[in-house]
């Protein structure tokens, strides 16, 4: 195929984009009541991966990717979304960064009193201020179609399954078409055919949309489907890094107890 200027420019803004670093902490520490939870941490998250997290109860994930969010402060180091200190920013900087990551937390709840659509719309109108009926039922409809549930729109919650909540639940996160998708433990209480669809999901959503994921999880059939790379936290630091290959071929042992 012949090279035009525009190819060129599109594939050197495409490995540009790939390299990017969305997220970079670097030596953050966090202690609760003298008690030093995060240590060292320093982590990379670049444009369009997943990156799955892994570490037993306690070490600090969460705490993690509340620092990166803003909800929680770092005690020292440096943590930069899209290039700017989070630390440094004002409640409506901070207010316009959270439009741009989604999260998924372990217990992320659907309004009981609101259909799927209404629940779906909810983001739409409340934070993104949309007024226009046609562009929010046709994201409503998209975002549906994409989790695979569009049946479900005027259901309420209390007539689905686990399963399927958990679905719109991530729909109503991605509706927000964020850029950082944050997932803490998407799987857990699920079971293994459902978190399986859950999984497949969170890759196909990295499909579709390009976002880029962190995926705390201890369930290691959802990290070997959704992992682009993983890192493994313990007392508070990442002691290793790497594929599911690589890491289910590690020689230290407790890398290799996740495997087990
Ligand atoms: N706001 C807080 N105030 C005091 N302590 C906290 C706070 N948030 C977290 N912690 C403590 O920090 C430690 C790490 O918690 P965190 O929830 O990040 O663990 P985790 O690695 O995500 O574990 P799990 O897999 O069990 O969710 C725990 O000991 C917890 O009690």
């Amino acid at each position: 195929m012949e090279t035009t200027v525009e190819n060129q420019q599109d594939q050197a803004t495409a490995s540009f984009e790939k390299d990017e670093l969305v997220v970079q902490i670097r030596g953050l520490k966090k202690a609760f009541n003298g008690f030093e939870v995060l240590k060292n941490i320093n982590l990379d998250l670049k444009r369009g991966e997943n990156l799955v997290v892994l570490g037993k109860s306690g070490q600090g994930k969460s705490v993690t990717i509340k620092c990166i969010v803003g909800l929680l402060k770092k005690d020292e180091g440096s943590v930069k979304v899209f290039n700017e200190e989070v630390a440094d920013l004002n409640d409506d900087e901070l207010k316009q960064l959270r439009t741009r990551i989604g999260f998924l937390f372990q217990n992320s709840a659907l309004y009981d009193s609101m259909t799927v659509r209404d629940n779906l719309e909810f983001p739409l109108t409340r934070v993104l201020k949309l007024k226009d009926e046609a562009e929010i039922n046709s994201r409503v409809e998209e975002v549906l179609e994409g989790v695979g549930l569009l049946d479900a729109i005027d259901k309420m919650p209390s007539d689905l399954s686990g399963g399927m909540r958990k679905r719109i639940g991530l729909a109503r996160t991605l509706i927000m078409k964020p850029e950082i998708m944050l997932y803490d433990e998407p799987t857990t209480g699920l079971d293994p055919i459902t978190s399986k669809e859950i999984s497949d999901l969170i890759l196909a959503m990295q499909k579709k949309y390009q976002t880029s994921s962190i995926i705390i999880t201890h369930d290691m059939a959802c990290a070997k489907i959704t992992a682009d790379r993983l890192v493994v936290m313990n007392d508070g630091e990442y002691i290793a890094e790497g594929n599911y290959e690589e890491l289910e071929n590690s020689d230290n042992e407790l890398v290799k107890s996740f495997f087990k």
